[in-house]
């Protein structure tokens, strides 16, 4: 247990910050973990110094589709000063927890994989499908470079991948979450525009007036959206997010802002998450009419994540109908766990790209009992739950690799 929480340790004190990761040595250390399991490698550069992973472990027999484990190698910056310790030197404390960034999203599961495999091979375990992993760049700016490219590629549909596993959230309590879709993401940018005037002088359409309007009523329709969340019976995934990620505005001067001019712009910029059952058509055209009017001088920018993954081809079935979603379920209770109801995943992950290109995915972080901190400070994972999701997953890829029927290939689903 000691060289697995060991070689986690190595992978979280790789330095792949965004927006300097140091992609190359990430995969030159999952090649050398690789190297002992005889996995088929190969990295592909969709954009030059973006490398991805690609490992293979082969199946016996090549005419069953396969499936792919997916795991982003970069993660989000810190404020090392707010840390109890610096998120880079993977420190376990007494309790055996392990403080990093990456350590919950999503170093621990990438890791995870790769230990399974480990301790099924050492078990005499072969595979009758193959089973893929990528190691993708990008994900915390957008997988453009990296899962995009991926699941859009030639090489991508020659792998013939049935199902895809990719990240989910700790969960507070003893039952795993699942993700069977996700919000689309709409960073939205509001511009107001108005003419300017002295700072004394009381007058109607400044800009600073006609943005504040169309902050005041995002605002309610998010406490609108948020009331349903605080009444209960409704998930987080379900109900659209808005959160104002920045303001701008002002003249400025060498001492601040000028405090007596009134001034001719003003923007907001806000962070939208909108869940697949919504009507994005007519949010939309709330955008247009109430959020952003141009009778009051307003226009918008939807920047480049407006991305329409609404309707339901976005939705990986987690039913009956699709067998590897009763195989995965049953497969964490063989491991001693519990999977919750699936969910929608309130934010993003590269799993988009993969149901976009008509591939079901589940998002899945094997992680109870632990608060999600994601993109948090003090971002941790528990040593022992670190060592169980190792078993869940032993537990998932047996029952993938040894599904026998030919049912699973991407056309059926
Ligand atoms: C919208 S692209 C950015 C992806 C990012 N993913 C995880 O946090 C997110 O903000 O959801
Ligand atoms: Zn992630
Ligand atoms: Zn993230």
């Amino acid at each position: 247990d000691d060289a697995i929480v060991s070689r986690f340790q190595e992978y979280l004190r790789i330095n792949t910050v965004q927006p300097n990761p140091e992609y190359y040595k990430a995969v030159d250390f999952i090649i050398s973990q690789a190297k002992p399991l005889s996995l088929e490698s190969q990295t592909i550069e969709f954009v030059k110094g973006k490398p991805l992973l690609l490992l293979k472990w082969v199946g016996s027999d090549p005419t069953l589709p396969a499936f792919l484990l997916n795991s982003h190698t970069d993660v989000v910056p810190f404020e090392d000063s707010k840390w109890t310790h610096h998120p880079l030197q993977a420190h376990m404390d007494h309790h055996g927890d392990i403080y990093a960034r990456g350590s919950q999203d999503m170093k621990c599961v990438g890791m995870q994989y790769l230990e399974a495999i480990r301790k099924l091979q050492a078990s005499g375990f072969k595979p009758l499908r193959s089973v893929y992993l990528s190691f993708v760049p990008d994900e915390e700016i957008g997988g453009h470079d990296g899962a995009e490219k991926f699941a859009e590629s030639q090489l991508f549909k020659s792998l013939n991948i049935a199902i895809v596993l990719d990240e989910g959230l700790p969960s507070p309590t003893e039952s795993y979450r699942v993700f069977y879709g996700e919000r689309s993401p709409w960073w939205l940018v509001i511009k107001a525009k108005g003419p300017p005037g002295h700072g004394a002088k009381l007058y109607d359409n400044s800009a600073m007036e006609n943005l504040l309007k169309s902050i005041e009523s995002i605002r309610r329709f998010r406490a609108s959206q948020f009331d349903l969340l605080k009444a209960g019976g409704i998930a987080e995934g379900d109900v659209v997010s808005v959160n104002m990620a920045f303001l701008k505005a002002g003249t400025p001067s060498p001492t601040g802002f000028v405090m007596n001019l009134q001034p001719s712009e003003a923007e907001a910029g806000f962070d939208i998450r909108v869940p697949p059952s919504v009507d994005a058509e007519a949010l939309e055209r709330r955008l247009v009419e109430e959020w952003a009017p141009a009778a009051r001088n307003m226009s918008f920018e939807l920047g480049q994540f407006k991305q329409k993954l609404t309707g339901k081809q976005f939705l990986t079935a987690a039913d009956d109908s699709n067998p590897w979603w009763g195989l995965l379920e049953n497969a964490v209770k063989e491991a001693g766990g519990r999977t919750s109801k699936p969910e929608i995943f309130p934010a993003s992950t590269d799993a988009r790209y993969f149901r976009k290109a008509g591939v079901p995915a589940f998002g899945f972080s094997p992680i109870s009992n632990t608060p999600s901190l994601l993109h948090d400070h003090n971002e941790y994972l528990g040593k022992a739950e670190y060592l169980k999701g190792i078993e869940v997953y032993v537990s998932i890829i047996k029952a993938y690799a040894s599904y026998e029927s030919k049912s699973g290939s991407r056309d059926e689903l």
